[in-house]
């Protein structure tokens, strides 16, 4: 692409930025993995000042690769630096979860974060700003930015549960023997912890070039609703029990999934998963941060309506509603204390 042809930069805050999912994710937004081959960006990254020295090798790695999108980089461990004028924000920093830990031990630690990041988006992120949370646990500390930042729009929080999506499309996909690709329309419903419903009850899967409903190409309801939902639920625990570290790589591509489709649209019929500031869809509480299927249009997100529920569907999606609205309580009395 000629350089003529490339639009002006975005400025993108990455916050934690010297953590290891950002050393995944750098490189494949400075190549145009995710905003566009034509968008050329301005990287502002965020981390606390012990990382200072860390973070200025990460800026000798940008510029050594030599791309030609990256427009500037900004390493700073000031938020009004890090959020002034950002059109995108990727919050990752954040603590995160060991063996034997739940996502939620780590909720007072990191709620406080992102009370002081919500405050500094509100005051120095552009109005049309969009958000993304990965930071653990991410719906609730979505919850909390949102709350501290009550002049961006609600439409423009979501957190990060395609990592969930996509680890339940891969476990159909081996269990079929196809391509991951070939699984669509399925979703996770609710908090991205071990109470979280990954539901293919919609989804289908191209076997023999025909597409067929995942229950009927599955032919195990069983395995489908106890082990195929138990290892979704539990994936993360498992990548840390095995790598004495949190998933970092498929943490980064399921960031680059999410924003790319944000950015760019989801394809015709056909569905993600997000975590989205609830607008009561499906009889969830108004204004909790939950996992939805999905479809984006022009940079719209919206909420697919009009799927059945039947009594075990709604029966899981209780159980993770009623995590998330007790994560939320913890955390405003946590907030609301200092
Ligand atoms: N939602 C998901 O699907 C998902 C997937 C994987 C990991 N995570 C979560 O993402 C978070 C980051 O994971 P990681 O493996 O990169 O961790 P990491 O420990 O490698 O990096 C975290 C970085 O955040 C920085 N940090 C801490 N406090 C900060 C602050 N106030 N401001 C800016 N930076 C700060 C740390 O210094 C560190 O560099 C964790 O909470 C983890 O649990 C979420
Ligand atoms: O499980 C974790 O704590 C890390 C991350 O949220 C994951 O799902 O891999």
């Amino acid at each position: 692409m000629s350089s003529s042809n490339i639009k002006d930069p975005i400025r993108i805050v990455i916050t934690g930025a010297a953590g290891q999912i950002a050393y995944s994710l750098i490189h494949q937004i400075c190549n145009g993995d995710v905003f566009g081959k034509d968008q050329s960006v301005i990287l502002h990254l965020l981390d606390i000042t012990p990382m200072m020295t860390m973070l200025q090798g990460l800026v000798m790695e940008i510029e050594d690769t030599s791309l030609p999108l990256v427009k500037g980089v900004v390493p700073t461990d000031s938020e009004e630096t890090a959020f002034k004028d950002v059109d995108v924000a990727l919050f990752v920093g954040a603590m995160p979860r060991k063996e034997g830990m739940e996502r939620k031990d780590l909720l007072s630690a990191n709620v406080k974060i992102f009370k002081s990041q919500g405050t500094a988006l509100e005051k120095f992120a552009k109005k049309s700003v969009k958000v993304l949370v990965v930071g653990n646990p991410a719906n609730t500390n979505c919850y909390i930015l949102a709350h501290y930042a009550p002049s961006i729009p609600r439409e423009s929080f979501t957190c990060l549960t395609r990592l969930d999506h996509n680890r339940a499309k891969a476990q159909i996909a081996t269990r079929l023997k196809v391509s991951p690709d070939t699984v669509k329309n399925i979703m996770i419903w609710g908090n991205h912890s071990s109470t979280q419903f990954p539901d293919v009850r919609s989804g289908t899967v191209t076997v023999n070039g025909k597409e067929t409903p995942i229950y009927e190409a599955v032919k195990d309801d069983n395995w489908i609703k106890n082990e195929f939902v138990s290892i979704v639920q539990k994936r993360g625990a498992a990548v840390i029990a095995a790598r004495k570290l949190s998933s970092a790589m498929s943490a980064a591509k399921a960031i680059c999934d999410h924003m790319r489709d944000w950015w760019q649209g989801t394809k015709d019929n056909e569905w993600v998963s997000m975590g989205v500031i609830s607008d009561g869809s499906y009889d969830i509480e108004k204004g909790l941060v939950f996992s939805y299927p999905v479809q984006i249009k022009d940079n719209k997100i919206s909420i697919v309506q009009g799927l059945k529920l039947d009594e075990w569907s709604r029966e899981m999606i209780e159980k993770t509603q009623k995590e998330l609205v007790e994560e939320k309580n913890d955390a405003l009395k946590a907030t609301s204390s200092d």
